[in-house]
C-alpha cells in the first residue's frame, strides 16, 4: 500500500495580530489533491497560506509544508509551492509574458527555459493571445489568470490560491474552477484554493476543510460532506404548488419545508425512495415538478451546527 505524506499538517498553529486572534491553535492535516479552504471573511485563510509561505510569522505552533518545517526552511517550502495572492499585485506596465519569465528566472530558471516555460503556462491558463499586452489593460479573469500563471511558473508540487474567483463574473468563475480542476487533476499539482463560498469550492475540491474565528469547523472528504447534507431542493409548479406538495409529503410521513420558492426534503432515510415519492406525488397532485437537486450547503448552514463533524 502506497503510503501518501500530508502536504501541510499544523499542530496548534496560532497567530494574533495583537489584539485579533487569526488563528487558534489549528491542528491539521491536508493531503494531496485538491482542498478547498473555505471560511468566511476574517476566518483566518490567508493568514494561513501567508505562514505557509513564510510570508507571516505564528505567534505559536509549528507546521510543515511537503514535510518542510516552516521555521527553519522556508526557503526549500517557497521553492516547491506557488502562491496566487488575493489582492492585486501586477505590475500594470508589464505584461503576462514578462512578469511570468522574471518570476520563473527569479525561482532559478535560466532564461531560456524560463522563457518556454511562462509561454507553457500562459497557453494553460488561456492568456496566449494577450501574453505580451501590459496588464494593466487586462480585465479581472484575465488578471487572476495571469497570477495563477505566475504561480505555476517554477513547477511547484503545491500551489496555494487565495480567493481565486474573487470578482468575477459568473463565466469566468466558471472557467477559474475548471482550471484549477486541471492544475489538481491533469498536471497532478496539490491544490489549497480558498473561497468564503462553499458551494464553489465542493465542485472542484476532493477534500474541504472548514475554518471559522480561526478554528478548524471540519475537515472531511467533498462527498461526505454533500451526503451530510441530508437534503434534496425541489421545485414544483401549479395552484398552490407548495402547500399541496408540503401536505402530502407529511402525510406520507416525509418531512419538508419551504425555502424560498423551493421545498427542502429531508432524505437521511433513503433518498431513492423519496426521490420515487416525490416524482409520484406530484404527479397525483397534478402538479409540475421543474426539477430535484441535492440541497448544496452553504457556508452559514455549516456555522449554525456544531462544531465535531458529520450529523
Ligand atoms: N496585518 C494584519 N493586522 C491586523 N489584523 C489582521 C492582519 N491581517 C489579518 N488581520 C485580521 O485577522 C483576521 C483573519 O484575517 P484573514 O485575512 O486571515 O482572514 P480571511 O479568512 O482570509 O478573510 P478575507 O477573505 O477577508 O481576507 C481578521 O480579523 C483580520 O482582520
Amino acid at each position: 500500500m502506497t503510503v501518501v505524506a500530508a502536504v501541510v499538517r499544523t499542530v496548534g498553529l496560532t497567530k494574533d495580530y495583537g489584539p485579533v486572534l487569526a488563528l487558534d491553535a489549528l491542528t491539521l492535516e491536508i493531503g494531496p489533491g485538491i482542498t478547498g479552504l473555505v471560511g468566511a471573511n476574517g476566518a483566518g485563510k490567508s493568514t494561513f497560506l501567508k505562514i505557509l509561505l513564510g510570508l507571516v510569522e505564528p505567534t505559536g505552533g509549528r507546521a510543515e509544508v511537503l514535510g518542510h518545517d516552516i521555521a527553519a526552511e522556508g526557503g526549500a517550502i517557497r521553492a516547491r509551492v506557488g502562491y496566487l495572492p488575493e489582492h492585486d499585485c501586477l505590475p500594470p506596465d508589464v505584461s503576462a509574458s514578462d512578469f511570468t519569465v522574471h518570476l520563473a528566472m527569479m525561482s532559478g530558471l535560466p532564461r531560456v527555459a524560463a522563457r518556454e516555460r511562462a509561454a507553457e503556462v500562459l497557453r494553460h491558463v488561456g492568456l496566449a493571445e494577450e501574453r505580451y499586452r501590459p496588464m494593466g489593460g487586462y480585465s479581472t479573469g484575465m488578471r487572476q489568470k495571469a497570477k495563477l500563471a505566475q504561480a505555476l511558473a517554477h513547477d511547484p508540487q503545491l500551489v496555494l490560491l487565495d480567493e481565486p474567483t474573487n470578482g468575477l463574473d459568473p463565466a469566468a468563475r466558471d472557467e477559474m474552477l475548471g482550471l484549477v480542476q486541471r492544475i489538481g487533476r491533469d498536471f497532478g499539482i496539490a491544490v489549497i484554493v480558498t473561497s468564503h463560498l462553499l458551494g464553489e469550492l465542493e465542485r472542484v475540491s476532493d477534500h474541504v476543510v472548514v475554518l471559522d474565528g480561526g478554528q478548524l469547523l471540519r475537515a472531511s472528504r467533498t462527498d461526505e460532506f454533500l451526503d451530510a447534507t441530508g437534503s434534496l431542493l425541489v421545485e414544483v409548479l401549479g395552484d398552490d404548488a407548495q402547500r399541496r406538495m408540503l401536505e402530502a409529503l407529511a402525510a406520507a410521513g416525509v418531512s419538508a419545508a419551504a425555502r424560498g420558492g423551493m421545498l427542502s426534503i429531508d432524505v437521511t432515510d433513503g433518498a431513492g425512495d423519496v426521490h420515487d415519492l416525490i416524482r409520484d406525488t406530484a404527479g397525483d397532485l397534478g402538479l409540475g415538478l421543474v426539477r430535484i437537486q441535492a440541497d448544496h450547503r452553504r457556508i452559514e448552514d455549516v456555522f449554525a451546527e456544531p462544531a465535531g463533524g458529520a450529523r
